[in-house]
């Protein structure tokens, strides 16, 4: 049961109250910097030597990766978004023709006939709401990540990387039993390796 006393449900209206009071021009530079940050700091193998990449479609003031996306499709990268199936997500291939449905909270997901699981994908970057440096991860609140990834690994594919403002950052966030850890977070002004 969750109860308006919950502290995560106060920290997640708070904290999406502060991504979405974001101007244009701010989610601008931070989606700009993001790439900056990623190309020329981020120093992970996986990342490197990744084939299929999974982003997400900027809802509710979250930062936008759609210039991440741009530079993976100039690299030859295949990009993929997530598809609510049930209460997990699987994957759909991204590309300039995708063909759009939305799902039921309004975000678009591709139309497709061919689906990829979690473990297909070698990077995953995750939307979040709320993060701390120890790689805990607040969601939308409907466990679809968690889901998901239930049953992954650290040592196994793919790697989970969060997505944030420098203001979406928590001293130390209430975890649950279920919540997957994050492997690194990467904001405009900083990449954090947990
Ligand atoms: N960009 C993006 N895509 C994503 C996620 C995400 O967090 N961000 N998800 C991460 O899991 C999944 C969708 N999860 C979501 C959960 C709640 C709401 C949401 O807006 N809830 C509204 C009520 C909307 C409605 O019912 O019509 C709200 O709580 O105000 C959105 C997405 C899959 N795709
Ligand atoms: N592995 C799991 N198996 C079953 N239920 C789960 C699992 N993970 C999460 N849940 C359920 O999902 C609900 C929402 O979880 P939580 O608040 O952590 O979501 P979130 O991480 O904020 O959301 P999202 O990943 O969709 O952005 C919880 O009620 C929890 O019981």
């Amino acid at each position: 049961m969750t109860s308006h006393l919950d502290p995560r449900q106060t920290l997640r209206r708070q904290l999406r109250q502060t991504r979405r009071s974001l101007s244009a021009e701010e989610q601008l530079a931070a989606a700009t910097q993001l790439v900056f940050c990623l190309k020329n700091h981020l120093n992970l193998p996986e990342v490197e030597n990744a084939k299929r990449i999974a982003l997400y479609l900027t809802n509710d003031g979250e930062i936008s990766p759609h210039l991440l996306c741009d530079y993976y499709w100039q690299q030859g990268i295949q990009t993929y978004l997530p598809v609510i199936q049930g209460k997990q997500l699987t994957f759909a291939r991204y590309t300039p023709n995708t063909v759009w449905q939305e799902n039921v909270f309004g975000i678009k997901e591709p139309v497709t006939t061919e689906y990829l699981s979690g473990d297909e994908l070698d990077v995953v970057l995750l939307p979040l709401v709320g993060f701390d440096s120890q790689g805990g991860r607040l969601g939308m609140g409907g466990g679809f990540y968690d889901r998901t990834f239930a049953d992954k690994k650290a040592n196994e594919k793919p790697l989970l990387i969060g997505l944030a403002h420098d203001c979406q950052e928590v001293k130390n966030l209430p975890v649950e039993g279920w919540d997957v850890p994050l492997q690194a977070i990467i904001t405009p002004s900083r990449i954090i390796n947990v």
